[in-house]
């Protein structure tokens, strides 16, 4: 049976989801899309990559074939192929709870793209409960642009930044210690308990830090207030079953703290992969270690910056030997994504993919796995692998 590694690399969607025109996304590929601007030279930064895309390991494992990007020529040693997603949205619960056997066959509730976005019944019940000066924002917007637009005046005035997206989410921002990190984890449970009858799927607090528009940053102790998963998922089933579900970075919030026996955290990726490293010292056979990488979604994909995706790809690739020479026989390894989040679309919202998919392990035949309609297929086939009940929602692949 062996232990299951489950990891989403945030936002690495592969193109061709068969519904991309309902979402506004037709031809949206952030895979395709970094791989073609890299070999026309259009993803350099001094200092940082050049070139073509270099992804040595994810190409053994199958990835460039898989998405009609390599026809052959390099040998592949794992279980490659693609999934579409079945849920309504294509934001960051619906995928990884499909992943997790869960798909989101409801709609969420959203924000208009007008201002103001939030009902003023709402904001006033939040300021009421909080007791905060009022808000900003109060619109659609790119959390880093408007933390640098509104950043100064919200520090000088107490009132913290409100702002969504084409996400089912309340984001809002404030200083870590001007308005004070405590303080804004409050703001947003009282802001999660008002939105819950609105089917708003996250509240997010967004620290930041810095004295100026300048020098404001975002810090990692962003936390993610989600709802719980509509029924149980591969994570209950597993936790039911009196086996370890290891968390690595926002997994933990993602699930709303639901069949999860340890969170583990790190700031950025490499460190979400050491993480990810050391849980594997900690399980067992029949054990889970489910790990978010969300750099390429939060630093790159929301951010439209094509070079610095492209080198997430290739310092995460580098990366990977290190995790294939720790598995052991009868453990399997899953790299997949939650959605798309184009870097050459414009706007800075998520795109609708399909995802890859890459499997392997010592004991993994490799071979293609095809398109698989669903990424519940994904939460079955670990269900599988790990001898746990099947859910109602996919089929396992193994
Ligand atoms: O622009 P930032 O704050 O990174 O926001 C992004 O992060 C949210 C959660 O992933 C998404 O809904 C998207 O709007
Ligand atoms: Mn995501
Ligand atoms: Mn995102």
């Amino acid at each position: 049976m062996g232990r299951a590694i489950l990891m989403v690399m945030d936002s690495f969607g592969v193109g061709g989801a068969r519904d991309a025109e309902a979402f506004g996304d037709v031809g949206a590929d952030t895979f395709g899309h970094i791989l073609a601007a890299a070999e026309a030279g259009n993803a350099d930064r001094t200092g940082l990559r050049a070139g073509p895309l270099a992804l040595p390991n994810l190409r053994r494992l199958g990835l460039y074939r898989a998405t009609g990007h390599d026809h052959g020529e390099a040998p592949v040693t794992g279980r490659y192929g693609t999934a579409g997603e079945t849920s309504r949205g294509k934001d960051t619960p619906s995928g990884h709870w499909e992943i997790a056997g869960v798909p989101v066959l409801f709609d969420w509730g959203y924000f208009p793209r007008t201002i103001p976005a939030f009902p003023a019944s709402l904001i006033q019940q939040i300021v009421d409960d909080s007791a905060i000066p009022g808000i900003l924002g109060d619109r659609h917007a790119s959390g880093t642009e408007i933390i640098e637009e509104l950043g100064e005046e919200s520090v000088a005035s107490g009132r913290p930044i409100f702002y969504t997206s084409t996400d089912s989410v309340l984001q809002i921002a404030a200083h870590e210690t001007h308005f004070g990190l405590e303080r804004l984890y409050e703001l947003c449970a009282i802001a999660r308990r008002h939105v819950d009858p609105l089917n708003i799927g996250r509240v997010i607090a967004r620290p930041f830090i810095g004295e100026d528009a300048a020098s404001f940053r975002r810090t990692a102790n962003r936390r993610d207030y989600s709802v719980p998963p509509p029924e149980p998922t591969l994570l209950d089933r597993a936790v039911a079953a009196g086996r370890k579900v290891i968390a690595i970075g926002k997994i933990g919030d993602i699930f709303a703290g639901q069949g999860i026996s340890e969170v583990r955290k790190g700031d950025g990726n490499d460190a979400l992969f050491d993480a990810m490293l050391g849980a594997l010292d900690d399980v067992a056979d029949g054990d889970l270690v489910f790990a978010n990488f969300v750099d390429f979604d939060m630093l790159h994909g929301h951010r439209r910056d094509v070079a610095g995706y492209a080198a997430a790809l290739e310092a995460f690739d580098a990366l990977l030997p290190e995790l294939e020479a720790r598995l052991q026989p009868g453990d399997l390894a899953i790299i997949t994504a939650d959605h798309g989040c184009d870097p050459t679309c414009t706007g800075s919202d998520h795109t609708r993919e399909n995802v890859p998919l890459l499997v392997f392990g010592p004991d993994v035949a490799p071979g293609p796995l095809g398109h698989r309609d669903t990424f519940a297929d994904i939460g079955e086939s670990v269900a599988a692998h790990l001898k746990l009940p099947a859910g109602r929602h996919g089929t396992s692949f193994l």
